[in-house]
């Protein structure tokens, strides 16, 4: 059954515009005119509760919009929007209380408090029961490892220390719900890989629903079974990795490792996507040529010392699908 019901969405702004100089700002005072910008133009979708799907899209596209009705911050045009059989904006209070979120970008904690005091000021926040804020603490705590951060002030962290404080304090009160957004930007390797693995044991062993908006697509391939793509405010494509890049291209690379820098090939419908050194990319379509039978090909005209089959990049292939839609 679904958790979170998503249906036909929609939201416009209406924002005023104003002519430039002084006598735009003069006409302004007595003459509005007022542009709409529709954000979101249908979007449906629906996710089972334990669900972490990647929400991904170019800028503008309509991800923080869906994002603010979800958490009931923001009131659509039209449409439905159901979290547990609830309105998130009809009933704020209550909604709260279930949704965590983290920022990659902004933290939630007091910046000159020591961490520990940030989580006792959520637990007086969210009203958590004494005894529940404790275990939850300590779990975070020991999950985290962050019994050595408790007692510095916010400000004095690194930015990968502080993300995985901003995590604890996101499930101090235990939501169903966990909107990450762009929760890696700019940690180091070593963090990221930490942060993935939180997110990942989150998700399994609480089976808190979560929504990760990113423009990290490691962080998609790493974490995510289920990308929902929007666009200039639609859902351009909802599935799996593997539909997605069923849906927008068949290409395939093979990349030859030669034993010295001459190479030469040339067949209808491949073409050489790089060459450097001795490593050459040639970008074939399977549906028309088997690999096997371009690797035979290649292979005859070549010396070669090694071969890969590979999938394009997925940052290239929602390249494409956002150009096919129109969005760059
Ligand atoms: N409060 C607002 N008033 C007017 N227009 C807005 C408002 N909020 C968003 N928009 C417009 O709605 C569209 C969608 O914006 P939104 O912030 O949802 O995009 P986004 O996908 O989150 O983009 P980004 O990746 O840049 O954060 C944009 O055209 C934006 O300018």
């Amino acid at each position: 059954m679904s958790y979170i019901v998503v249906e036909d969405l929609r939201k416009t702004f209406f924002v005023s515009e104003r002519s430039s100089g002084l006598f735009g700002a003069i006409r302004g005072l007595v003459q509005r005119n007022t542009k709409q910008v529709h954000a979101l133009k249908g979007v449906s979708f629906s996710l089972k509760q334990g669900e972490l799907v990647g929400y991904i899209g170019p800028n503008g596209a309509g991800k923080s919009t869906t994002i603010k009705i979800l958490s009931g911050i923001l009131v659509p045009s039209s449409g439905k929007c159901l979290i547990g059989g609830h309105t998130p904006w009809k009933d704020r209070i209550r909604h709260v209380s279930r949704i965590g979120v983290v920022f990659g970008q902004r933290t939630q904690l007091w910046w000159d408090l020591p961490v520990i005091e940030s989580f006792d000021l959520l637990r007086d926040i969210y009203r958590i029961p004494d005894s529940q804020y404790q275990k939850t603490r300590q779990e975070m705590i020991d999950l985290l490892d962050l019994s050595g951060l408790l007692s510095i002030p916010v400000r004095q962290l690194s930015l990968g220390q502080r993300m995985r404080c901003d995590f604890a304090a996101a499930m101090l009160h235990r939501p169903q719900i966990l909107f990450l957004d762009e929760p890696t930007i700019g940690l180091d390797a070593v963090s990221k890989l930490a942060v993935r693995k939180f997110i990942k044991t989150l998700n399994k062993t609480h089976q808190v629903t979560t929504i990760l908006t990113t423009h990290d697509m490691d962080d998609i391939e790493a974490l995510c079974d289920r990308i929902i793509i929007i666009g200039g405010g639609e859902i351009l494509c909802d599935g799996t990795l593997a539909m997605l890049r069923s849906q927008v291209s068949s290409r395939r690379y093979l990349r030859i490792d030669l034993k010295n820098e001459d190479f030469s090939f040339a067949q209808a419908g491949v073409s050489i996507i790089s060459q450097a050194g001795r490593t050459v990319t040639l970008a074939f379509d399977p549906t028309k040529l088997s690999a096997a039978s371009l690797i035979s090909q290649v292979t005859a005209q070549n010396e070669v010392e090694d071969l890969f089959v590979e999938n394009p990049p997925i940052e290239e292939i929602i390249a494409q699908l956002y150009a096919n839609s129109g969005e760059i």
